[in-house]
């Protein structure tokens, strides 16, 4: 009998938990390396499947002695490595949710998700640099060799669970939220390995891969990696913060662990394009790095075009889809981009699901080129937003298709339009649908064409109310470094001759780089409050 009350919950081996799906290698192939990264020391480093389940039932055993129940909040706060990983599949093998942090999450901010989360312990590695943790939260630190536990946990009672089920909660991970107010998107086992099954069948990769990660662990991105890459038996490369931020290292990071595909958002290829393009396509070259897959935004096509100009053996994959269902399609993009296209396909859901358009009067859109509101139907549906049932009604909605069904789909609040063949293209957000004067401003087709002016390298476009409260059609470029600084009466000229007159920006603002949030995406709350300088 464990300390408090009965022993410790666990999942049954033939049910869906992500411990069990993500270590299923470790029993076939213990001996394949999980996580190639760079050592301690300096160099590289392996970690095998065996040797990463050894880790975390070492962190599982620590764990298992501070008595907490099925359900009880874990903070894991940590850069992406086999460590962390080990402890994120320790608490999934104990059913304790995990919240996942990085490092670079403002301290105020990881005080507002303990705040709403009410975790009972907070991990962070041995080298881990966060104080101030409430007194009312455990600490300890992970390591190779499982946890050091600096203070218990405060036990929240008896152990009333007997088992960890599929429809526990494996992760909440908190998303910015466009109000400001980080909402905790609820995720079960049963959501996250229904998804990973179905990218599963795109056969995207084999276990002889190696799958670069770029994004925070507390973005769904980093989740997606690891969840992707560990379900294939493949081995992930976690590339670390302080790689990433230099192009050449990053690049020599990328030949040196035989990466073979790179998970990252556009804006992580901005500077490595701008600044080491030849040793970029000298790898490409290489024909080892078989895919670059991103998401997380429309990646700019003049820019797409640019990194595949260095990279025309690689593989393109457009990962679209939101947090809430963990995300909804894989799509090929063509290399090279056909001239003339002016939209990336986001294709069709993965196997097991499938996105449906609806338009303004809740009936399906079935007509090429209408636009219509992404909801998707899938396996792989959050929980629910954290303490938040409100929100959560908002998005999980009846069918409407089947609304007498109970059946419930996500309202992405993603525009979408239909190709020949039902293809699905991305036409920015509901609530992004400006209009001027009466007339629908769509924000990306002003930043295409103000893109493909001569010099301009990016272009982001928004409304913002002027002086007199009309609003104003606002466009931020950023430009060739070293080319002049675009003039802004030949860019709305440029704009003039190509759009409608309520499509054409009020004014131009030159910056250096965009604005990235702790996810990489452009942040244009920042820019917003840029447009007064
Ligand atoms: N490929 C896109 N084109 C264009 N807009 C996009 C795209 N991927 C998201 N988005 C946008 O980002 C929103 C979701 O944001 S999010 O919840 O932070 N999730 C993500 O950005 C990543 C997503 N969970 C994911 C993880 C792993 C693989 C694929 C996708 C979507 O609703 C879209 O508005």
């Amino acid at each position: 009998m464990s300390p408090n009350g009965r022993r410790a919950a666990r999942a049954h081996p033939s049910v869906d938990n992500l411990r069990t799906y993500l270590l299923a290698a470790a029993r076939s192939a213990p001996d394949r390396p999980a996580v190639i990264q760079a050592a301690p020391g300096g160099g590289l480093e392996t970690v095998t499947y065996g040797e990463l389940e050894r880790r975390t039932d070492r962190i599982v055993e620590a764990l298992e002695a501070l008595g907490l129940d099925v359900g009880e909040r874990v903070i894991v706060e940590s850069d992406t490595d086999a460590d962390a990983v080990a402890t994120l599949l320790a608490c999934a093998t104990l059913g304790l949710p995990f919240v996942p942090a990085s490092p670079e999450v403002p301290d105020e901010r990881l005080l507002t998700i303990i705040g709403s989360a009410g975790p009972a312990l907070h991990l962070q590695p041995a080298g881990g640099r966060r104080t101030g943790i409430p007194e009312t939260v455990g600490t300890a630190r992970f390591g190779p060799e499982g946890l050091t536990v600096e203070r218990p946990p405060v036990p929240r009672g008896p152990r009333r669970r007997r088992a960890v089920t599929p429809v526990d909660t494996a992760y909440i991970t908190f998303t910015s939220g466009t109000t400001g107010r980080p909402k905790g998107v609820v995720m079960s086992h049963r959501g996250v390995i229904a998804f990973l099954r179905g990218v599963e069948a795109e056969e995207l990769i084999t276990a002889e891969d190696r799958v670069a990660g770029t994004s925070p662990l507390q973005f769904d991105f980093a989740l997606f990696d690891i969840g992707f890459t560990l379900g294939h038996g493949a081995a992930l490369v976690p590339v670390p913060r302080g790689v990433l931020n230099w192009p050449r290292r990053f690049l020599s990071f990328l030949r040196d662990t035989g990466a073979t595909q790179i998970d990252a958002v556009p804006s992580i290829w901005r500077p490595v394009v701008r600044h080491e393009s030849e040793l970029l396509a000298e790898i490409g070259q290489l024909g080892v790095l078989r895919r670059v897959a991103f998401s997380g935004e429309d990646f700019p096509l003049e820019e797409l075009r640019g990194l595949q100009a260095l990279l025309p053996k690689t593989l393109f994959a457009n990962g679209y889809g939101a947090t809430e269902s963990m995300a909804a399609s894989i799509t090929d993009v063509p290399n090279p981009l056909p001239p003339g296209v002016e939209r990336l396909s986001i294709g069709y859901a993965v196997a097991g699901a499938e996105m449906t358009l609806i338009g303004p009067d809740g009936t399906a859109v079935d007509e090429p080129g209408v636009l219509g509101e992404i909801y998707l139907r899938t396996p792989s549906l959050f929980s629910g937003y954290w303490n938040d049932p409100e929100a959560t009604r908002a998005v999980l909605v009846p069918d409407p298709l089947a609304p007498r069904s109970g059946q419930l789909v996500l309202k992405s609040g993603d525009l979408a339009s239909m190709g020949p063949e039902g293809e699905l293209y991305f036409r920015g957000r509901v609530d992004s649908q400006v209009q001027i004067r009466g007339n629908r401003v769509e924000l990306g087709e002003v930043e295409r064409r103000v893109g493909e002016f001569p010099g301009i390298t990016g272009a982001v476009a928004m409304v913002l109310p002027g002086a007199d409260g009309d609003p104003r059609l606002l466009v931020f470029v950023t430009h060739a470094t070293g080319g002049p600084r675009p003039d802004t009466k030949e860019v709305v000229g440029f704009c003039r001759s190509a759009l409608p007159a309520y499509m054409v920006p009020h004014g131009l603002r030159v910056v250096d780089e965009f604005p990235l949030t702790v996810n990489g995406k452009v942040d244009r709350t920042v820019l917003a409050s840029l447009a007064g300088s």
